[in-house]
This record gives C-alpha cells, sequence and structure tokens, in this order.
C-alpha cells in the first residue's frame, strides 16, 4: 500500500475556541506530485498553511502524518523537510536576500546551488543586495520563491504565490510549480484558476473549513473547479 508523504486527519483549528476554522480538514498528499488548494475568502487556506508550518498551535486532529509516522508541526526533524512561502511576509526586515538564503541553507544544513537562473527568471537581478524590508510586496515575494525553489523541500508550501507578481515572473512561477514533482510536492493555494489547471495534478477544493472536493488528472478543468466554487457559494 502507498505511504503518503503527508497525511492530515480531521484537523480543526481555531484562534478563539467560539469560532472553528477548520473542522474535520483531511488531504494526503503523495510523494512528488503537485496540489492546488482553493476556495472562497475566509475559508481556512491560510490556517492550514499555518497549523502545518507550526504557526497555529491551536489545533486538534486525530493524526498529522509524515512518511507515514506522526509528527507535530513543531517538530525539528519535520521542519526540515518543508519550506512555506506565505502570502505576505515580513520576516527578516534587515536580512538582504542574499543574507536570508544563506542563513536558510545554512539553517536546513545544505550547500546552497547556484541560483543564478531562478534569479534571472524572476526578475529579481538588481535586488539580491536590499534589505527585504525596502522591498516592494511583489519584489519580496520572489526572495521567499527564490529561496522555496533553490531549497528543493521534500514538501513545499506555497500561500497565494501569484498575487503580487508581474506577468514575465508569473509564467516562470508556473514552470516552476509544475516541474516541481521532480523534486518533492508541492501545495499550493491560488485564487487563479489558470495557475491551477496548468500545473496541478490535483486540486482540493475547500469549503467552510473542510475538504469538500478533490478533481485529479483527467477532471482537473476551469469548469469544473468554477461548478464546485459556484456550488460551494450557492449561486
Ligand atoms: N489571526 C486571526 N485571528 C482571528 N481570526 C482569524 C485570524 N486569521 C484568520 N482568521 C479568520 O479565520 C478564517 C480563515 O482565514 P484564512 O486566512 O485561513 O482564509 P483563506 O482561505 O486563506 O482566505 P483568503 O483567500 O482571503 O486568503 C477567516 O474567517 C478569518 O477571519
Amino acid at each position: 500500500m502507498e505511504t503518503f508523504l503527508l497525511t492530515v486527519r480531521n484537523l480543526n483549528a481555531w484562534y478563539n475556541r467560539e469560532k472553528m476554522v477548520l473542522t474535520n480538514f483531511s488531504l494526503e498528499l503523495a510523494r512528488q506530485e503537485v496540489v492546488g488548494l482553493i476556495g472562497l475568502n475566509g475559508t481556512g487556506k491560510t490556517t492550514f498553511l499555518k497549523v502545518i508550518s507550526g504557526l497555529l498551535p491551536t489545533f486538534q486532529s486525530d493524526g498529522i502524518l509524515f512518511s507515514g509516522k506522526p509528527v507535530n508541526p513543531r517538530e525539528k526533524t519535520f521542519k526540515m523537510c518543508r519550506y512555506t512561502v506565505f502570502a505576505e511576509d515580513n520576516s527578516f526586515p534587515y536580512f538582504t536576500f542574499l543574507e536570508y538564503i544563506s542563513y536558510v541553507f545554512s539553517a536546513y544544513k545544505k550547500n546552497m546551488p547556484d541560483i543564478s537562473a531562478l534569479v534571472q527568471g524572476f526578475h529579481f537581478e538588481n535586488y539580491t543586495d536590499t534589505l527585504l524590508k525596502d522591498l516592494s510586496t511583489g519584489n519580496r515575494k520572489k526572495a521567499f520563491l527564490i529561496t522555496a525553489f533553490a531549497l528543493k523541500p521534500v514538501l513545499l508550501f506555497l500561500d497565494e504565490p501569484v498575487n503580487g507578481l508581474d506577468f514575465q515572473s508569473t509564467e516562470y512561477l508556473y514552470r516552476q510549480i509544475a516541474g516541481y514533482k521532480e523534486h518533492g510536492t508541492l501545495l499550493f493555494s491560488s485564487h487563479i484558476l489558470e495557475s491551477i489547471t496548468l500545473t496541478s495534478d490535483r486540486v482540493y477544493v475547500l469549503e467552510n473549513g473542510a475538504i469538500k472536493q478533490t478533481f485529479g488528472r483527467g477532471k482537473l478543468s476551469a469548469a469544473n473547479i468554477r461548478e464546485a466554487l459556484r456550488y460551494e457559494n450557492n449561486l
């Protein structure tokens, strides 16, 4: 039987106990697949990424399994296998991109590869020595995306990676996302249907804090996703 790379069983998560954000949220990610996560605003996509990235401790679940073994998102061994790019990230304001990426590689105990193709692909040549706090929102996001694709963790999470990127970088990003399955597993949230249909093996549709549908290859079309979202919104 296939062991999934990541299994999440019946996850409940909240910011305050009166209002559950995720309820019985379950998903499975295979090794080396690219999966989209879509849902209306406020359905809990970022909240899931916060839980799995160890940033939100207020959750309960029937199990989070990494390679078949139960893990806590805050565990170091699990941390070293994943990296998350959040939609907005103001961390490390006084690091330049080059300082940040070398810090990340040393924290993950990996040697930094040649990153020039990624820097060029994201049109980031002129910003590598600028403090992260002084970059525009889109350029700051590129700093974290380049770090992610250079690091190539077994498990990569991207929260709305397309938002704020210029057109040329978006096309490059789609190629990086689609090609990620050569290295590992990538889950990304997006509101842009094309970003999912052009890159993903599967898509999960999130509704009111739980996974309501999943479409695999063959069924993964903009029309099907739109239909699922329309149903969700009772339109
Ligand atoms: N820090 C917080 N404190 C309290 N409630 C929060 C907090 N962050 C998010 N929420 C609430 O949790 C719910 C889910 O938010 P979340 O950001 O996970 O949704 P999302 O699916 O990522 O939305 P979007 O598509 O708009 O980015 C929303 O109702 C939101 O208001």
